[in-house]
């Protein structure tokens, strides 16, 4: 087959990558040329573990190809997949722009029969939107596909290479079967349906996943107040197979391109129908005041006072082994920080560059490793779990700090690792690990 991708973000670059591994040629286009000279020098523009390797397997076979001219890579291709951005308008509702742009363009470069399909992720009734337009363009034939996407950042490749089950959304038998043998080789789980529910699956998803978490941080909050441990009630929970051990991972909230601007999508796709999505609201809210948390954690341990505090911050990421900083909970909390006066020393080991380009500097100082940021620091706060993390010399890490104080927001300690050092450590949900009571707070305020 011959796929023509339109988009090199995320979505676009790690499934044009592995079409092209599957034996297809495939052309990924953008229109931000930057990132196309990146990818034709055999670069990748985002972090993602093993996509360079692919990429320059596929290339080298050539089977991939990557492209400004979108007119010459539509014309060439059986199947056009738009995987342009579907962000937030300040409502909350998808911004629909770069969908509508880019289904005029793939319009006026028709030649001939087409399969189009839409992986990003669209409110309900946005494929038929896209026909319509195209038709208004054009009077070549193609048929549109609802082609949702589930992969998730730092495992992008292998989600899409091993998925759970591929979506289908079609009102054409024909294009259907063509799509389903395209994704045959990756899995048997291929669910084919109309459009609207192809469309509406993928924000299911993401709501429920999303709910998941927001409902483990509120029995975490509870957790703190009556003296359970939220680590082993999830864990608990989910050997019961009709919950699952999944996203039951108690911390700072989801962050993410997907979870937040997706939820606040379906209130309003369920708003514009006149329905009023209440546990959805409630999610958002939960995940929002979830934040905040290692930020309460602070306000008690420094008696409400973090001006003048040198607070060291690891992890910017949403989550670890990705570059990705969109709404990620360090951004918020960070910001917090340095509102309050607090003097803000970071860390991130691939992240820095991209938060620095989006959110700006300030005010903060940026250090070249974990230690260098904990080092003189009042207090350290764990936002991301990345492995080196997790691996720290917790020893080194006490002697390093001004005061051992340690809020771990994505509770990766565990109970024998902190047995022999003197931090006072508050993680989420779990009290009894939360050595450091208040008399000894008092001491070290004092
Ligand atoms: N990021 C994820 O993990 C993920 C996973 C599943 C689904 N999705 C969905 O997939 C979609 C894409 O997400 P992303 O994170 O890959 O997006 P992104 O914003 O990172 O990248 C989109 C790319 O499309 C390009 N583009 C926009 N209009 C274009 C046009 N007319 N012609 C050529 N290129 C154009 C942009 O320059 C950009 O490089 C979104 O709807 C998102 O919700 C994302
Ligand atoms: O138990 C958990 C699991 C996740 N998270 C947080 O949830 C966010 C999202 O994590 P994850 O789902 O792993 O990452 P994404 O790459 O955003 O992937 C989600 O969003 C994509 C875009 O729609 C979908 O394709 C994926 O299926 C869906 O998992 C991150 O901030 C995580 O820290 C938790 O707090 N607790």
């Amino acid at each position: 087959m011959n796929i023509t991708v339109i988009g090199t973000g995320y979505v676009g670059l790690v499934s044009g990558i592995c079409y092209a591994e599957l034996g297809h040629h495939v052309v990924c286009v953008d229109k931000d040329l930057s990132k196309v000279e990146i990818l034709r020098n055999g670069g990748i523009p985002i972090y993602e573990p093993g996509l360079q390797e692919l990429s320059a397997k596929n290339t080298a076979a050539g089977r991939l190809s990557f492209t400004g001219d979108l007119r010459q890579a539509v014309g060439q291709a059986d199947i056009v997949i738009i995987a342009v951005g579907t962000p937030s308008l300040p409502n909350g509702e998808a911004n629909l722009s770069y969908i509508d742009q880019a289904a005029v363009e793939i319009a006026q470069a028709m030649n001939g029969y087409k399969i189009i399909a839409v992986k990003s992720t669209v409110p309900v009734g946005t494929n038929e939107r896209v026909a319509n337009l195209i038709r208004s363009w054009t009077s070549e034939r193609f048929d549109s596909i609802s082609l949702p996407e589930f992969l998730r950042e730092g495992s992008a490749v292998q989600d899409t290479l091993h998925p759970d089950r591929i979506v289908i959304g079609a009102d054409s038998q024909e294009a259907a079967d063509t799509m389903a043998e395209l994704h045959k080789p990756l899995t048997d789980q291929i669910v084919v349906t109309d459009i609207r529910s192809a469309e509406m699956l993928k924000y299911a998803s993401n709501a429920f996943l999303a709910t998941k978490i927001s409902f483990i941080n509120e029995i975490a909050n509870i957790c703190e107040k009556v003296g359970a441990d939220v680590t082993r009630v999830a864990e608990g929970m989910g050997y019961d197979k009709r919950i699952g051990h999944a996203f039951l991972k108690a911390g700072i909230g989801y962050g993410g391109s997907c979870f937040p601007k997706d939820t606040r999508a379906l209130i309003q796709i369920a708003g514009n129908v006149d329905y009023e999505f209440k546990l959805l609201r409630a999610v958002v809210e939960v995940n929002q005041d979830q934040r905040m948390s290692v930020i309460r954690k602070l306000e008690t341990i420094f008696d409400g006072e973090l001006s003048g505090k040198t607070i060291a911050v690891w992890g910017l990421a949403f989550k670890p082994n990705t570059d990705d900083v969109r709404e990620s909970p360090a951004v918020e909390i960070i910001q917090y920080l340095v509102r309050s006066g607090a003097r803000v020393k970071a860390y991130d080991p691939i992240a820095m560059q991209n938060f620095k380009t989006m959110h700006g500097d300030n005010g903060v100082m940026w250090c070249d490793d974990a230690l260098e940021a904990a080092t003189g620091a009042d207090a350290l706060c764990l936002l991301t779990e990345w492995e080196e993390f997790v691996r720290v010399d917790l020893g080194q890490l006490q002697s390093l700090l001004r005061k051992p104080i340690l809020i771990d927001g994505r509770n990766v300690f565990k109970e024998e690792d902190l047995a022999d050092t003197a931090f006072i450590y508050f993680s989420i949900g779990r009290p009894r690990l939360n050595q450091g009571i208040k008399e000894e707070m008092s001491a070290l305020n004092g």
